[in-house]
């Protein structure tokens, strides 16, 4: 199929909790956009929040088969990164020869080894990124080599645990697919391969062979191949429909808010993320550089924030009955800076930083146990962006005068949110009309990757969508506010680090 102005293009989010979908047309507009929410629309699979913790509290998984079964409910994406999909012995040659007369979860429920796939909150594979980084020679040199230091979601960690503690599946696994590659997969009846954003791992060190079983990577813009006659033939996709490389959804948001060089995005999902465009990668201990999914010579570097949408929805059930109007208004008739409280609301054990539980200061730093509900909401919303400028900085970015946030994710659609990052960055939020912009980005990349070979850059074939309208200002006082408070809450989050862990 060549890119026109009569086809469309589907971009899908496998995201933690839901798959979402939006199609664009080949002018750029949106003419579809829907979601399927796991817990609720897929009650059989018993998720909370798209997942199963287990008894340890560090395995998180998700069943694979329920994303087999909501592909087949949408009948195409980015999907969470670190997620994989381990396909047993024979399964390739099921993918082949699907039948159209029955639905996906009946004809792949025998084609993976694993049943329940790790996903990113997963945090239970320590000693293996201590193995892979000792193999590597250093965590320092660990960064050097892939982008990262050894992080426990990543997929590399992930297949080395398996391969020590459930030896027998993994020998009956043909292939590892990441999320992406997986869903990528079953849309062309054959493996496909893991785009490059995706693709860095230290083979050797995680697995004998483990070359083979991921397959070769790809640049992020590559045609796969034409979908599968089960497609075709079930769900009524045009024979000349053609599937492009699938990604991660951070690396898709990044093309969906089309990010240039010195701005920051911010994405409030299931996790919080941030991210920037950089050409000159320096890859440290803390945060990632992966490949860019837009442009081969540039990279995207990356924090993950663990504790993001689902604290914000706990502190809301318990300081305003779950309401987001209460819990805006809480933010609305409180001060900025919060008169000098500070907190730290880690639920489950973070990524950046590596710490756990709630620790609440006031403003002479003396620890407290509690704060009032309106101050332990402004509190969590402060000490989430005090954290995400905190780190951002660390990793090298700074503030300059035309700084653009771009903001999106679930919690992008609330005002006193995005104020509260405005005034904390010191810099206009701009947002784009749809919160799901990995959905969105994935579209544009489809319609890409159809004129990538013959040279057209990423930024020309997007460069008539619309643009992202600024949304909040930041306060006049935000500066003289928050670049003191980041001092203190670096302080702070130091006494925190040192305290010793439950
Ligand atoms: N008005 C709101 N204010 C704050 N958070 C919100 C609001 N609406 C939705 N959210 C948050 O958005 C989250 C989902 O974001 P989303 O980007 O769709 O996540 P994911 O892509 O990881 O599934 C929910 O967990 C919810 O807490
Ligand atoms: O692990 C990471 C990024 O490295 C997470 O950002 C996942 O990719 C989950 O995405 P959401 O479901 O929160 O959008």
């Amino acid at each position: 199929m060549a890119a026109g102005r009569d086809s469309l293009y589907l971009g899908l989010d496998f995201s933690t909790q839901q798959l979402k979908a939006v199609v664009i047309d080949g002018n750029l507009n949106v003419v579809h956009q829907s979601s399927v929410q796991f817990d609720s629309e897929l009650p059989d699979f018993r998720t909370q929040g798209g997942v199963h913790i287990h008894t340890d509290r560090l395995t998180v998984t998700s069943p694979v088969l329920m994303w087999v079964q909501v592909s087949r409910r949408f009948s195409l994406s980015p999907p969470q990164q670190h997620g994989s999909v381990f396909w047993r012995t024979g399964a390739s040659e099921t993918l082949k020869h699907l039948d159209p007369d029955h639905n996906l979860e009946q004809l792949l429920q025998d084609s993976f080894s694993v049943s329940d796939s790790p996903v990113w909150m997963d945090s239970s594979s320590s000693k293996q990124c201590l193995d892979l980084e000792a193999a590597a020679g250093g965590a320092e040199r660990l960064a050097e080599i892939t982008g990262s230091r050894g992080y426990e979601r990543f997929t590399g960690n992930q297949i080395a645990k398996l391969r020590q503690t459930r030896p027998d599946e993994f020998m009956d696994t043909e292939r590892i697919s990441l999320v992406s590659s997986f869903a990528a997969s079953l849309f062309l009846g054959g493996y496909a391969a893991i785009d490059y954003s995706d693709g860095k791992i230290c083979l050797e060190a995680t697995a004998p062979h483990l070359d083979q079983l991921l397959g070769a990577a790809l640049p992020s813009t590559s045609v796969l191949g034409s979908i599968s006659s089960y497609f075709i033939h079930r769900f009524g996709f045009s024979e000349s429909c053609r599937v492009v490389s699938f990604t991660g959804d951070n690396p898709a948001s990044l093309a969906g808010m089309r990010l240039q060089p010195g701005d920051i995005a911010v994405s409030l999902g299931t996790s919080d993320t941030v991210f920037l465009w950089v050409q000159n990668p320096r890859p440290a201990l803390e945060g990632h550089v992966f490949c860019s999914p837009v442009d081969q010579e540039a990279f995207m570097a990356l924090l993950c924030f663990k504790n993001g949408s689902l604290t914000r929805e706990h502190i809301s059930n318990e300081c305003a009955g779950g309401s987001w109007e209460d819990f805006s208004a809480m933010l609305r008739e409180t001060p900025l800076g919060n008169d000098g409280n500070i907190g730290f609301y880690f639920d489950t054990m973070e990524i950046t930083p590596p710490a756990v539980g709630i620790h609440r200061f006031d403003s002479d730093d003396s620890e407290v146990s509690s704060f009032s509900p309106q101050v332990e909401v402004r509190a969590l919303v402060e000490g989430q962006f005090l954290s995400r400028r905190l780190h951002a900085e660390r990793l090298g970015y700074s503030i300059l005068p035309g700084t653009r946030v771009l903001a999106t994710g679930g919690a992008s659609s609330n005002k006193e949110i995005l104020q509260v990052l405005s005034d904390v960055f010191n810099a206009p939020v701009y947002t784009i009309d749809l919160s799901d912009s990995a959905c969105l980005g994935s579209a544009y990349r489809a319609l890409h990757g159809l004129l990538a070979e013959s040279g057209v850059s990423f930024l020309d074939v997007v460069k008539n969508a619309p643009e992202p309208q600024q949304t909040t200002t930041p306060h006049p006082s935000a500066k003289q506010v928050y670049d003191g408070m980041l001092q203190r809450f670096a302080r702070l989050e130091e006494r925190v680090l040192q305290k010793p862990r439950p």
